[in-house]
């Protein structure tokens, strides 16, 4: 099974961003890397063109979140520009995810391309129980609401949730094994937590079951990011390897 380690590219800039691609190893060619809100909003457009050409698919993780008309307008967009994954958080609700596919499968039968996969958020991994239930005023716990939302992901069509690797056991039980769990919030023991509030190892999301899990500062702020990417993925294949 091909499960893959994504490097988030949260770098400011497309000289940044090929730098460590470079970093990584020039060939891109079954690697996938996450470009985020940061990169995207500064170079638009040709930086995906830049990496792909570099042979990496790309999850444009735009994290989507409006009225359904706007989001499907929008979705229909992003499904022009050859990308693998988008996300859009699940929060808003059943009709936004469904117009999030609508827009997507129309904008890939009009382009000729293959539909993205739809990824929604969950509860995002630097969220906390505290967030969730005195800020959010969610009336249900964090892990019943993960779940309620990786359902109603399911439910509306989307391909898989982004969450934690916490919930992900009970989510491929409650929710089944045909959907695709994105875990970041990935962590070796040594490294800094920052923001991150619901962390675990790459080891620990394989054995949980994750289906791909994204690393960021771990890798693209370490002086040596390709020392850094090995550590990492072999941690991730040491848990496939033990399934
Ligand atoms: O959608 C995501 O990728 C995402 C969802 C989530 O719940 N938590 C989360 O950290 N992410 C992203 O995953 C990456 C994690 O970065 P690091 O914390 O630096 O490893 C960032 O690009 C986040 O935007």
């Amino acid at each position: 099974m091909n499960r893959p380690l994504m490097v988030a590219f949260d770098v400011s800039n497309q000289q940044t961003a090929l730098k460590l691609a470079q970093a990584l190893g020039p060939d891109g060619r079954g690697k996938t890397v996450k470009v985020g809100m940061e990169l995207y909003y500064k170079e638009g457009a040709q930086i995906l063109q830049k990496l792909q050409e570099l042979g990496y698919a790309i999850f444009l993780d735009l994290k989507l979140y409006d009225i359904p008309h706007t989001v499907e307008k929008a979705m229909l967009q992003l499904a022009r520009l050859g990308v693998d994954y988008v996300t859009v958080h699940a929060m808003g609700g059943r009709e936004m995810l469904q117009a999030a596919k609508r827009g997507l499968v129309q904008g890939a039968a009009e382009s000729g391309l293959p539909a993205p996969k739809l990824l929604a958020i969950t509860e995002l991994t630097s969220a906390s129980e505290e967030i969730v239930t005195r800020e959010q005023n969610c009336r249900l716990s964090l892990k019943e609401q993960v779940l309620s939302l990786a359902k109603l992901a399911k439910d509306s069509g989307c391909d898989g949730v982004v969450c934690s690797a916490l919930e992900v056991e009970a989510l491929r039980r409650a929710v089944g094994d045909d959907f695709f769990y994105l875990v970041p919030g990935i962590r070796m023991a040594d490294d800094q937590v920052g923001d991150q509030v619901r962390v675990a190892t790459p080891a620990m999301a394989s054995k949980a079951g994750a289906s791909a899990i994204v690393v960021g500062r771990p890798i693209n702020q370490s002086p040596q990011p390709k020392r850094a990417y090995e550590r990492y993925l072999a941690d991730w294949q040491e848990g496939t390897k033990e399934e």
